[in-house]
């Protein structure tokens, strides 16, 4: 046996697994699976086999349309399509929480752990840019990479933050049509993909994890909205944390149920008869414990992945005295799958804004520090300069510049490098210098850890717009003025990666109406998209045959 597992471990799954278990264990010498899925945003799978060297060999992953096992030697991380958001590098399993949340476009998702954005990002692809997804994490840390893979996926219609799940009902009681809890758990699933999780697995963990669970899926519950869809899932084995975790939560929330998975290639029912605790003459209990028969097991001796743990829930339409945002429900009344209306990117204020024509003045309560919120675009801002790459509104304040508003400079900005409006109806909105597209109808998130109120579009200082890699990863190469596209073994690719300035060929750098064509015309200036095989990866400035690199810091490579 190649992978060493924790005796205790080893011995409850004897227990539990009987006839299987000589299976389940030679499963851990097979090698570990790698899997990558596709980014509907920005690519579809037929273009995707046409352009990738991988995607010969890449083989289907049965149970999600953009999934795709790899081999190891591949390294599709390495290769420049990965810089311009093409995939996300995810483990198999981990895909079927979200093929089974029914993602549609139009509605309001919230991803309550989404860290480091996996799920997230595969949600925001079914989203297709409409409606809203709230990624949250309750770890600063994660919630950088959190925004940095939702950035790097072209997701324009998400709001990041890092709260605890508790503090999220004053905004959002009832407010989401779909709810993913990919709970932090003992991570047994994984011990064959990553063995360091072995050696941080004790078996008190187990009863850890479930206390923390209870408590999420708890919060978790008053923020669906009656009819609405809540996933719960872990990539672990212990029943402590899987059907007996739910059975408790069907008992305390009567107006939850589960909703029968059905059942994809090798994926197997969900074990009430593995829940140890006995309720005698509890019909409510006996019920609950029942009904997780409708849940799911992913076995990496039944599938080609690794071992996870999925529940579906529904809040039953007639939600009873659990308490919902009556006001603004996320259910029948709300034409969630209506066409939108044709974008404004922010440029038509008073519409954007629902008619408001105001500047709201917030505080973010971490910091002590003022950030004025934009609300619509014949507003003055100024306030609290947020932080780099994490929470909002933290370091210095910089000088209030009476004259300048910043949604004026990024108006100029989509004029002059800008083509095309495809985007849905979107607010400005201004932390400081840095400026947000939020989706149309995200409540006031004044008293929250922010860390991205929406689509980060740039930062206006100075009487100029200084465009953001955010920007760039979420535009497609048409919708620039002009445009640079190298191939992904170019050399001059790789030196821009490396962030270097280049020296290019004004032939090189073409116009939006000639992006398709290859052609070039007229002379470019200023901001141009930079692309790979057509897809874009980041900014440069260019004038007089000179290239200088906008690549931040944080997405070179070294
Ligand atoms: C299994 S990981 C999530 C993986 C993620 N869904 C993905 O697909 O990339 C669990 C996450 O839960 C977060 N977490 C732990 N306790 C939490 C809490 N009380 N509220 C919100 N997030 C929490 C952890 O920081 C961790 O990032």
């Amino acid at each position: 046996m190649k992978t060493d597992l924790p005796q205790p471990f080893v011995e409850r799954m004897q227990e539990l697994l009987g006839g299987e278990f000589d299976r389940f264990m030679a499963s851990y010498d097979e090698p570990r699976l790698y899997g990558l899925r596709i980014n509907p945003l920005k690519i579809n799978a037929e273009d995707w086999k046409e352009l990738s060297p991988i995607a010969e060999s890449a083989k289907p992953i049965p149970w999600t349309p953009t999934g795709y096992y790899y081999s190891r030697d591949d390294r599709p991380a390495k290769h420049p399509h990965y810089n311009a958001g093409l995939y996300y590098i995810q483990e198999p399993s981990a895909m079927a929480p979200v093929e089974l949340l029914d993602v549609r476009p139009g509605h309001r998702v919230l991803d309550l752990c989404a860290a480091p954005g996996g799920k997230s990002t595969q949600i925001a692809g079914k989203l297709q840019g409409k409606g809203v997804l709230v990624a949250n994490d309750n770890g600063a840390e994660r919630t950088k990479a959190l925004a940095k893979n939702i950035e790097l996926a072209g997701v324009r219609n998400a709001v990041i933050l890092n709260e605890e799940p508790s503090n999220l009902a004053p905004k959002f009681a009832g407010w989401f049509d779909r709810i993913l809890v990919d709970a932090p758990c003992s991570g047994e699933g994984m011990f064959r993909k990553e063995e360091s999780m072995i050696a941080a697995w004790e078996s008190y963990k187990v009863e850890v994890c479930s206390k923390m669970q209870h408590d999420i899926l708890r919060h978790a519950a008053d923020l669906l909205a009656p009819g609405g869809r809540l996933v719960y899932s872990t990539c672990t084995f212990a029943p402590e944390e899987n059907e007996a975790q739910i059975a408790r939560f069907l008992v305390d929330r009567p107006d939850f149920e589960v909703m029968e998975a059905e059942l994809k290639d090798g994926w197997r029912r969900g074990r009430p008869d593995w829940i140890e605790e006995k309720r005698d003459g509890d019909a409510a209990w006996e019920e609950a414990v029942k009904a997780t028969a409708g849940t799911v097991r992913l076995w990496p001796h039944w599938i080609k992945g690794e071992g996870h743990y999925v529940a579906v829930l529904r809040r039953k339409a007639e939600a009873g005295p659990f308490g919902t945002n009556a006001a603004d429900p996320a259910g029948a009344d709300r034409p969630w799958a209506e066409p939108q209306e044709e974008a404004s990117w922010g440029l038509k204020g008073k519409k954007a804004s629902g008619g408001a024509d105001r500047a709201d003045k917030r505080y973010n309560r971490h910091s002590g520090e003022e950030a004025y919120i934009r609300a619509g675009v014949k507003e003055r801002r100024s306030g609290g300069k947020p932080a780099g790459g994490g929470r909002l509104g933290k370091s210095a304040k910089f000088a209030k510049e009476a004259s300048f508003d910043p949604a004026e400079a990024w108006a100029a900005f989509a004029r002059d490098v800008l083509r095309g409006v495809p985007e849905p109806d979107a607010r400005i909105i201004a932390y400081g210098a840095r400026l947000f597209l939020q989706p149309v109808g995200v409540p006031e998130l004044e008293g929250l850890k922010v860390v991205r109120p929406g689509w980060y579009i740039g930062d206006a200082e100075k009487g100029r717009f200084a465009p953001s890699q955010a920007l760039a990863l979420g535009l497609k190469r048409g919708q620039a003025a002009w445009s640079l596209n190298w191939a992904p073994e170019d050399e001059q690719l790789i030196r821009y990666l490396k962030g270097e300035t280049l020296f290019v060929d004004s032939s090189d750098i073409v116009p939006a109406d000639r992006a398709d064509e290859g052609g070039r015309n007229g002379s470019p200036r200023g901001y141009i998209l930079i692309c790979v095989d057509g897809y874009p990866i980041g900014w440069g400035i260019y004038a007089d045959g000179t290239l200088k690199n906008k690549l931040p810091a944080g997405w070179r490579v070294l």
